[in-house]
């Protein structure tokens, strides 16, 4: 494994960032420190993007990545700016061929047995489900590990306070991601007390299910 997708199997949970002002993602990036996440996927969805990874990517304590990432230049940006990992909705040779020519984590998205079988044959042994909860959540991950079990998943879509626990309790599932505590409005408001509570309330059902030996 990665050393970097050692520490997103430590952090457990990624969040799916989008932002629409770089000027923001420092305050955002200590306002998810505070609320004990140590980890952040900074999508490629808006022109702020890539700016914005670069501002958080200098912050202490912080693994972050690009997500969204739809092209090898994407990647070489990505890199540029301090990516530490690479996720993509799909799985496209070229993207996971540079990202790993760069040196970084490559986490491209899976939704079928085919394309967990070119993950495998790139190299790599843990990749994105997504979207996860329309594919049938962690019911067909276990399906697609029963095979393949030497890669692990990350799910992404529709993953939230109300399934976090029951995906990472599967051996299957080393982390997962998800917007749900990195709200658009709150991070364009610059509200980062919501986001600051939000982060702290997923890490405590964490906590919580962990030492209820749930995790
Ligand atoms: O890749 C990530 C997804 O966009 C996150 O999905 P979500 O907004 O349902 O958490
Ligand atoms: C959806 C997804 O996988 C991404 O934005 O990277």
């Amino acid at each position: 494994m990665h050393t970097t997708t050692a520490r997103l199997t430590a952090a457990r949970i990624v969040p799916v960032i989008v932002i629409d002002d770089a000027a923001r993602a420092s305050d955002l990036a200590h306002a998810l420190l505070a609320g004990g996440i140590t980890s952040a996927e900074v999508t490629l969805r808006t022109p702020a993007g890539l700016d914005a990874l670069a501002a958080m990517a200098t912050v202490p304590g912080l693994t972050v990545g690009a997500g969204t990432v739809l092209t090898p230049e994407q990647v070489q940006r990505s890199a540029d700016a301090g990516a530490a990992f690479i996720v993509s909705p799909g799985f496209d040779d070229d993207v996971v061929a540079t990202t790993l020519d760069r040196g970084l984590a490559a986490l491209p998205g899976i939704a079928t047995a085919t394309e967990a079988m070119r993950a495998l044959r790139a190299g790599l042994t843990e990749v994105k489900f997504f979207p996860a909860d329309r594919l049938g959540g962690l019911a067909t991950i276990e399906a697609l590990a029963a095979p393949l079990p030497q890669l692990r998943f990350m799910p992404s879509g529709g993953v939230g306070a109300h399934n976090a626990v029951e995906y990472l309790s599967s051996a299957a599932v080393f982390a997962v991601s998800g917007s749900w505590m990195v709200n658009r409005a709150a991070i364009a408001a610059g509200d980062h007390d919501t986001i600051r509570s939000a982060s702290a309330a997923a890490i405590a059902l964490l906590e919580a299910a962990s030492a209820d030996g749930a995790l």
